[in-house]
């Protein structure tokens, strides 16, 4: 057998190699980020990204799982975009939200994360050239639709690049080591309502505390061993807590659907979603004609959404995200003829279909 010792030098020859192969890795990216600097074309790319990382995973034979690789490598190419160009992406905070630790496990480290107090923020942000990208929640599998950020893609010009599914899982989080000194829960109320059954089983007696959210919370209660957060257990590390339980909410199977937003249009093949705002004219039918162009042609309809049209009330504007590339040329007739039933018609970009990120790995 192998003493410690041999395995160790061995390990050791391996580093060097890759060391020298990231190596080899940055000197390519240095040079697209020379080939994009003379265009106005945004370094992240995500369909490119994707192809690459399918690729990886059919030749990865382990043991290294699945997972790891994914990991690794989303930092890796966080790293070759960094290189490429600084990135500021603009999210939801305060720093520790769920919009910021999804950003981070999608995005990876190497990017400048810039929070934002409110969703109209970052869509101003991004318009104004504030950051090349942005991070919105748009819906939750279980609370619906976030309607501000359905809202705002009517009123700004930003582009839909890429979407991503990040769990929402919670974790009791304190300074203290046992639950038996905790006498007050603090969290968003989303949370709070998320976990009521687990809460009323163990902590029947802790007073609930509704916070802005869970990463104040979280901030908060670093102040006082009596105190505990409930939030992402990736929290714990940012705010040094401790995880007094885990995976607390009631219903397991909560993701959160987030878009990354640029101000300018995504790259031009290989997409495989599209989502569009359009108003329709006040009189019968107007929903039906739509529909049924999307029907005729066999696209498949994954969402549809009406929102109050601001301004104009009893009016509405709906939100649609469709099964294909609306901006191909195939679909230039189809384009042309929705542009006509519609009143206004806003197609806010074609992307690949989204990962689900399991935070909980
Ligand atoms: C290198 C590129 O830019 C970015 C970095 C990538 C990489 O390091 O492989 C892939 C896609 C882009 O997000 C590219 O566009 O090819």
């Amino acid at each position: 057998m192998e003493t410690l010792e041999e395995i160790r030098q061995k390990l050791n020859i391996i580093d060097t190699k890759l060391v020298e192969l990231l190596n080899q890795r940055a000197e390519l990216s240095l040079k697209v980020g020379k080939i994009k600097a003379n265009s106005d074309d945004i370094v992240f790319k995500p369909f490119r990204e994707r192809e690459i990382l399918k690729n990886l995973l059919k030749q990865n034979i382990g043991p290294l799982p699945k997972e790891h690789l994914l990991a690794i490598y989303r930092e890796i190419l966080s790293s070759s975009r960094r290189l490429q160009r600084p990135q500021v992406v603009l999210f939801l905070g305060p720093e520790g939200t769920f919009s910021h630790l999804a950003g981070l496990e999608y995005l990876g480290q190497s990017l400048d994360y810039l929070p934002k107090r409110n969703i109209e923020e970052i869509f101003k942000g991004v318009v104004d050239g504030e950051a090349e990208l942005g991070i919105v929640p748009l819906e939750n599998s279980l609370q619906g639709s976030v309607g501000q950020s359905l809202d705002f893609f009517m009123r700004y010009d930003v582009f839909i690049h890429a979407e991503f599914y990040y769990r929402v899982s919670h974790s009791l989080l304190s300074k203290a080591k046992k639950m038996e000194t905790i006498t007050k829960v603090l969290s968003h109320p989303q949370a709070l309502e998320q976990c009521s059954t687990w809460l009323k089983l163990n902590l029947p007696d802790a007073e609930l505390v509704p916070m802005p959210s869970t990463a104040q919370a979280a901030q908060k209660v670093c102040q006082n061993e009596n105190l505990a957060a409930i939030g992402n257990r990736k929290l714990a590390n940012l705010f040094d807590l401790n995880i007094l339980a885990a995976r607390i909410e009631d219903l397991p199977d909560n993701w959160t659907r987030f878009l990354i937003i640029a101000s300018s249009p995504s790259e031009k093949e290989g997409k495989e979603k599209t989502s569009i705002v359009f108003t329709l004219p006040d009189k019968p039918g107007a929903l039906f004609e739509v529909l049924q162009i999307f029907a005729r042609e066999r696209i498949n309809l994954k969402k549809l959404e009406s929102r109050p049209l601001r301004g104009e009330k009893w009016k509405y504007v709906f939100f649609a995200d469709v099964e294909c590339d609306l901006t191909s040329n195939e679909y230039k007739n189809l384009i042309y003829d929705l542009g006509i039933m519609c009143h206004t018609l806003k197609v806010l970009g074609s992307y690949p279909s989204g990962e689900y990120l399991d935070a909980r790995v």
